[in-house]
């Protein structure tokens, strides 16, 4: 499953990205800007210079612009579709820089004709002279050795991270309710930017939509394209798109799939597709009903250790079944460095448990850390027995408390679409008396509950939210959600789903200590209640 080099999935190549984007963009003058990949190249990119300036305050790699969709999107655009011609043009401009000559005795006479740019695969490299490409500065090539230099330290994006990047629109467009015309106008978590997108642009979300099953999301994008194109072969190609989809909508609308439109496309086409209560939760509303609400407290703590007595814990109370919590400043900014630090190298596309689910399920790359990777490691992982009262240490494989920290990357619309985290013991058909075989596989019970540190401020979207508890979490920087995913009386609690909402701005970073059931049986002893 690990995909190397996949770029769209974490954020942790962005920055080699924009940089690269950087450097080409200071070739660009050199080249010849009849080439239409060229033109289009310095187009899109002014515009992230712009930017730069206006929301980055002059930093490139400002959160504000590396963390914009947008903006990520158009880079790896720009680097897939526009990068590979640039990049033979320069090839073509190296070697004519020491011999630069017209070839063929007609160059001068074709070039008033404008040859050079309706027929530049052949003027180019045979009338370079007429063509205006002689005599340019040892600059240039200076120039084009360092960004050939650079080329060969950067993780170039393939088509593979533009499509997933524009389903990464396709999918803050739906869960955040934002209309087309907004987000294909630049706009996105209330922030303006240059960036539009083209025709193109918009088919190409909805095909990735389709390809996703996604056909209430794909007729939208396709319908706006159909509105924003001019041109009439454009149009009646996008017209079969939208039969195809409305088809494909209508057949599969049986199945009930709440994304989708309530009625057949064939029977009204302008209709709002279905709302559910993970987005809604995703976008910020409150669930909750109040008399589940009124009882909930926070408190100062030192929570019964005797490690927290000089140092007690800020937490809320989130909830009461599932039992929740939100720890506040338990781990320090210099812990999360370290942390991302040492993930960094082993960060790799993350793993669906179940191979029958689609991978856009979960966007993200994970590594798994162990305690001895870093003395702080082992000093987080005591902090985290002492606020929980749980043990966390890690073991053998069936002597162990606590897994190997897990630390998540989100990439661009990252996300992880809600599951449970219990590895066998969320469906009552398959409760822990009856897993058998099942049961074997995990020999130190299953994850009776949930640690997840914040390692990040998100700006907009990244809510970690819980469909059936109704209840969401904005991240909080160095602040950690807790909750119990295994009830008191050993049975799953099917109310603990939850899911990483699509990042919409920003950067997030998170990190999961699971706690396993069978050494802590002392530590969590069953109930008075049977069904608690
Ligand atoms: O990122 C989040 O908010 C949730 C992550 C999660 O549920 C998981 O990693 O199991
Ligand atoms: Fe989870």
């Amino acid at each position: 499953y690990a995909i190397p080099g996949e770029l769209y999935s974490s954020m942790i190549h962005v920055a080699d990205l924009f940089q690269f984007d950087a450097k080409i963009a200071e070739v660009l003058p050199y080249l010849p800007s009849y080439i239409p990949e060229v033109k289009e190249y310095d187009r899109s990119h002014a515009c992230l210079f712009k930017d730069t300036n206006r929301l980055g305050e002059g930093d490139l790699l400002s959160t504000s612009i590396t963390g914009n969709p947008l903006h990520l999107y158009s880079v790896i655009k720009r680097l897939v579709l526009y990068w590979p011609a640039i990049s033979r043009s320069m090839i073509v401009i190296n070697n004519t820089e020491y011999n630069c000559d017209d070839k063929h005795p007609n160059c001068e006479w074709w070039s008033q004709w404008s040859e050079c740019e309706k027929n530049p695969t052949f003027m180019l490299v045979n009338c370079q002279l007429s063509c205006g490409l002689c005599g340019r500065t040892g600059n240039l090539l200076d120039t084009l050795a360092s960004v050939r230099q650079f080329e060969m330290m950067t993780v170039l994006p393939s088509l593979r991270d533009l499509r997933g990047a524009a389903l990464a629109l396709a999918r803050l467009q739906q869960m955040y309710r934002i209309p087309i015309p907004a987000l294909a106008g630049g706009r996105i978590a209330n922030i303006s930017t240059c960036v539009r997108l083209s025709t193109y642009d918009c088919i190409r979300i909805a095909n990735e939509s389709y390809f996703e099953g996604d056909y209430a999301s794909a007729w939208q994008w396709y319908n706006y394209a159909f509105g924003a194109t001019l041109d009439p072969d454009g149009k009646g190609h996008i017209r079969d798109l939208m039969y195809l989809v409305k088809k494909q909508h209508d057949e599969t609308y049986q199945q009930f799939i709440p994304q989708y439109f309530p009625r057949k496309l064939s029977e009204m086409e302008q209709q709002t597709p279905w709302d559910t209560k993970y987005s809604q939760l995703c976008r910020g509303f409150k669930l909750m009903k109040p008399e589940e609400e009124s009882n909930l407290k926070c408190h100062i703590s030192p929570r019964g250790s005797p490690y927290l007595i000089l140092q007690p814990v800020k937490y809320e109370h989130l909830h009461f079944d599932p039992e929740m919590y939100l720890f506040y400043d338990v781990v320090s900014s210099p812990e999360i460095l370290i942390i991302q630090n040492a993930a960094k190298q082993y960060l790799l596309r993350s793993k669906m448990l179940s191979p029958k689910v689609p991978e856009e399920w979960r966007v993200s790359h994970t590594a798994w850390l162990n305690n001895k990777t870093h003395s702080s490691l082992q000093n987080i992982a005591t902090r985290i027995a002492a606020i929980t009262g749980l043990h966390v240490f890690e073991g053998s494989q069936d002597y162990m408390a606590g897994e190997t920290l897990q630390v998540l990357s989100y990439g661009i619309g990252g996300h992880y679409r809600y599951h449970h985290d219990v590895f066998y013991k969320c469906h009552p058909e398959n409760q822990w008396y009856e897993v058998g075989k099942q049961y074997d596989h995990y020999p130190s019970g299953d994850r009776l509950a949930t640690w997840m540190f914040y390692l990040s401020h998100v700006e907009a979207g990244g809510r970690t939210a819980f469909p059936q508890a109704g209840i969401s979490v904005a991240p909080v920087k160095g602040a950690a959600v807790f909750w119990y995913s295994i009830k008191k009386n050993g049975y799953g609690n099917q109310r603990s789903e939850h899911g990483g909402c699509p990042v919409m701005l920003g950067h997030k970073w998170v990190a999961n200590k699971w706690i396993r059931e069978n050494i802590n049986f002392l530590r969590r002893p069953c109930a008075l209640q049977p069904e608690e």
